[in-house]
């Protein structure tokens, strides 16, 4: 939410042609929606101030009945665990907590920073550690360190005195985080599905060559990336970009990106980023984008609508935004994703953004999946969330019960399924290639399980 509407001028703007009875009649339908249909339903109308409460329960409505439709009843969720290289990262993007800027990691820096960067083989320990617990998939995403090259290769093309390059020599710094090639190549080694290089990571990873993101994609694949997730994607129309992530690459070059990715055979996510300074209409181009793009590739596996954490921010410190979504906004953007993506089979709820309460309320709001287990988070968290780090099997198999649908444990691409016995003794999970259901963190899960049971 902005400070001052008129702070940010911008030439897209939420007003339409269409009735909200007829986009939402469109959507009942199961008719394509157009741009004009998905701004009608995602403000409940332009033709009233504000959001009009009756008129977003016969949104979340049709979207709730869109999921069932498509995907039934089944919440799942991943047995994942994060694990980011580098905090290093000198593109400024104004919603951004994560990074540091990275002259703090140079070896002649000797003032404290809370940044971090892990060789390749620190990166393999945490992810050995995740997979004997039963971890199916590590999600890796980072700075932009001026030390990462695709391979040596590309490291020693890059020239440090170019500055369009971002490239510094690995010796400048405390810690040489190696390459993508090496990290990636260390993950898979631990035995987990590699879910990482997102975009702005591929512009990275081929800046000051022209190797084009094909040939960077298919070098990662054969170090063991088996999919990429659709994040950078942010609010994919550039006026909101200029303001947000000037240092970003455009909404043409994600897309260009994501099709290299589609092209090489990598399963991808999507994602928005909202509720900063963009208006309603950014919202839909942005899911208009996305459908196009999967119209293109069938690539797409799942949605994932991440609600802008402000708390600790640049564009909250600098009176930018005033906060982030409110909970109706949460719930329509949610919603109108599941309408709008009638290609995309899997929308997510992401409890580290919405917590628990709101992340079980948007499975009815058209969501079906309910993120993963994560083990660790530091971009939300050092944002200002404050959703934890962690969701057990047994924290699931409670959550979506009490819901009334049923849990399923999923591979990073769907392809794989387990049905979770609630009633089981012990809950942990079990597609991981060590996973034998033992809880993920035994005294957690036990804890949890005996708080369940004390209820019965
Ligand atoms: C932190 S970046 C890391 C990967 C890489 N540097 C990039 O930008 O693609 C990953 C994503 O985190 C999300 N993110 C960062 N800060 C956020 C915030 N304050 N609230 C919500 N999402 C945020 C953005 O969507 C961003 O694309
Ligand atoms: N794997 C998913 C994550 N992981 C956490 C992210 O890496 C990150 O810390 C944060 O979400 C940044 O915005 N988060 C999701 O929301 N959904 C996932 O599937
Ligand atoms: N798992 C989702 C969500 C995600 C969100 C934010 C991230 O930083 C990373 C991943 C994806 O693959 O895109
Ligand atoms: S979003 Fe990614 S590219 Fe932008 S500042 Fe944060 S870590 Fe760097």
């Amino acid at each position: 939410m902005t400070a001052d509407a008129s702070d940010v001028d911008f030439d897209v703007v939420p007003e339409t042609d269409q009735s909200f009875e007829n986009a939402l009649a469109n959507a009942r339908a199961g008719r394509r929606l157009t741009v004009a249909d998905g701004i009608e339903l995602i403000t409940t109308g332009t033709d009233v101030d504000g959001i009009d409460q009756r008129r977003k329960e016969l949104v979340l409505e049709a979207a709730d009945r869109r999921r069932a439709d498509v995907v039934g009843d089944e919440v799942t969720f991943v047995a994942n665990v994060n694990n980011n290289v580098t905090t290093a990262c000198n593109t400024g993007c104004l919603f951004c907590n994560f990074k540091d800027t990275a002259h703090q990691f140079e070896t002649d820096h000797h003032e404290d920073h809370a940044g971090f960067t892990k060789t390749p083989e620190e990166s393999k320990a945490v992810v050995e550690d995740a997979v004997d617990r039963g971890v199916y998939e590590v999600t890796s995403v980072s700075g932009l360190h001026p030390a990462f090259g695709l391979n040596d290769e590309h490291r020693e093309t890059l020239d440090p005195d170019d500055p369009e390059h971002n490239y510094k020599p690995p010796e400048r710094y405390t810690t040489d985080p190696h390459t993508y090639v090496d990290q990636i190549r260390a993950m898979s080694d631990a035995g987990a599905h590699v879910h990482s290089i997102t975009p702005e990571e591929a512009e990275h990873a081929q800046r000051g060559v022209d190797w084009g993101y094909r040939d960077v994609y298919a070098a990662l694949a054969d170090a063991g990336l088996d999919t990429v997730p659709g994040t950078a994607a942010e609010i994919l129309v550039d006026e909101v970009r200029d303001v947000i992530c000037p240092g970003k690459i455009d909404t043409a070059e994600w897309v260009t990106a994501m099709e290299a990715a589609a092209d090489v055979g990598l399963p991808m996510t999507a994602t928005i980023m909202y509720g900063h300074v963009e208006n309603a209409a950014h919202r839909v181009h942005h899911l208009d984008v996305v459908r196009d793009l999967q119209d293109r590739t069938d690539n797409i596996t799942e949605f994932v609508p991440l609600s802008f954490v402000h708390q600790q921010t640049p564009l909250y410190d600098r009176g930018v935004v005033t906060g982030g979504a409110s909970d109706a906004e949460d719930e329509l953007m949610v919603a109108v994703s599941r309408l709008y993506l009638d290609n995309v089979d899997h929308i997510q709820s992401s409890w580290v953004k919405f917590g628990n309460a709101k992340g079980l309320k948007l499975l009815h709001c058209g969501a079906d999946d309910f993120m993963g287990t994560i083990l660790s988070e530091e971009i939300t968290k050092r944002a200002g969330g404050q959703h934890g780090e962690f969701r057990s099997v047994a924290d699931y198999a409670d959550m979506i019960t009490a819901i009334g649908r049923t849990p399923v444990e999923r591979s990073t691409d769907y392809t794989e399924r387990r049905v979770l016995d609630p009633s089981a003794d012990t809950l942990g999970p079990r597609l991981g290639p060590k996973a034998d259901g033992t809880p993920l963190v035994p005294e957690r899960d036990d804890a949890a399980r005996e708080l369940a049971s004390a209820d019965d």
